[in-house]
């Protein structure tokens, strides 16, 4: 039905890509053994890299989004200087509220910005209420054949989204918030058109993954950055229902055309729903670094891989403290059916040498593991 016509164009175009070279990210997706723990770093292509502000310079971060040889090219730079085991496709998560008609401009000091942002349940006659994602997000899924190909097989390629809650939290606040209150407000106030729109969110967001899919991605984020905001009532209530459901909807498409293709929730600060996060068919979930490796794995039980979680104030420490942070690390989620990244996204001001170190460390010492 509605589903396959947005798709249907992606699987005529025939891309035969690269041989994957290095497949320990997919396997230790899936729970598989690897040599080593693959490792990769959220906000990987950032304005940590000299050579990713040089680039940036002068030009318009959403301009930059819309450029499939921009971002494959931001995309490419952190793989140039350090041994990922995963690539993540530059973009942003904001590119969906644009696709629904709204406006987002960067501005330099203060982030994302939304000049009009939802105020009232009335706003939301003001979205599109049918999006054509090929249409109006096609250059996402350019940036991500380009890359794939580019890419030469190095890695996989993940491709990402942000959230149904975490996509309404900016629609309503405008902007980056401490408080969310507004949106917030939205959610206590006015539970039903919270409901809409989050089901609206969840509508464009399946076809833009199943996209994303067709078009070259081997993995799929889903980054629900606002999770900390909500209580485990509001959670269950407005956010885990449209986690699952986008999970669900995807795999159940992808089965029918025989593709695999493993996804990962990444709640921050959503401590309080690990167990309802690990049952939510996604294989991977992803943990910010207040949550103890070994009471994580307790408390998913063996059920999914897990992704994190090193502090990534961690990296302002020596290289020598990294390493030993990275070693127990390992030795509290195990080298099996784990991904290690940090437990959030790389800062500007961090240095890349002590980036190097920290994926050096985790090659290193989860070798030394898996040969005890
Ligand atoms: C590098 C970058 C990005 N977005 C922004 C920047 C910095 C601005 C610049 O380069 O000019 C603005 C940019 N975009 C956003 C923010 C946060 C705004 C705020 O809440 O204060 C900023 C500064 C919104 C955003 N954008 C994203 C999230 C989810 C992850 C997270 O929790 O950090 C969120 C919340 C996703 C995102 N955003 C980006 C990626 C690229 C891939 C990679 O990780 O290397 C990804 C995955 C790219």
């Amino acid at each position: 039905e509605n589903l396959h016509n947005f798709i249907q164009p992606f699987h005529n175009v025939p891309k035969d890509f690269p041989k994957l070279k290095n497949d320990a990210f997919l396997r230790a997706c899936h729970g598989q053994e690897t040599n080593h723990v693959p490792v990769w770093c959220m906000r990987q292509a950032g304005r940590y890299l000299p050579e990713f502000r040089e680039f940036r310079a002068g030009k318009d971060f959403f301009e930059t989004c819309r450029s499939p040889a921009a971002c494959c090219e931001l995309t490419l730079q952190p793989l140039r200087r350090f041994p990922f085991d995963a690539a993540i496709i530059f973009s942003d998560i904001l590119v969906i509220p644009q696709a629904m008609g709204m406006d987002v401009q960067m501005v330099a000091g203060k982030g994302p910005t939304f000049p009009e942002p939802l105020k009232e349940p009335e706003d939301l006659l003001l979205l599109q209420p049918k999006v054509d994602v090929n249409k109006e997000l096609g250059y996402v899924f350019k940036a991500i054949t380009l890359t794939r190909h580019k890419l030469d097989g190095k890695v996989p390629l993940i491709g990402f989204t942000g959230a149904p809650w975490t996509l309404m939290a900016y629609m309503i606040e405008g902007g980056g918030s401490t408080t969310h209150s507004k949106a917030k407000r939205w959610l206590y106030r006015h539970p039903e058109a919270s409901h809409k729109l989050l089901k609206m969110l969840t509508d464009v967001i399946v076809v833009y993954l199943l996209g994303q899919v067709a078009a070259g991605a081997q993995a799929l984020q889903v980054f629900e950055s606002h999770a900390g905001c909500l209580g485990p009532v509001e959670f269950q209530e407005f956010s885990l229902p449209y986690l699952r459901d986008i999970a669900r909807k995807v795999k159940d498409q992808l089965k029918e055309s025989g593709q695999d293709v493993p996804m990962i929730v990444f709640a921050k600060d959503g401590h309080y729903g690990l167990e309802d996060l690990s049952q939510s068919h996604y294989e991977v979930v992803g943990l910010d670094w207040t949550i103890d490796p070994r009471s994580a794995r307790e408390r998913t039980g063996g059920k999914v891989s897990l992704q994190g979680n090193m502090d990534p104030c961690a990296l302002y420490a020596p290289k020598e403290r990294i390493s030993e942070i990275v070693k127990k690390m390992l030795e509290g989620f195990g080298t099996r059916g784990y991904i290690a990244n940090l437990g959030h996204g790389l800062y500007p001001d961090m240095d890349p040498e002590n980036v190097g170190a920290f994926v050096e460390a985790v090659h290193t010492h989860s070798r030394h593991l898996n040969l005890k």
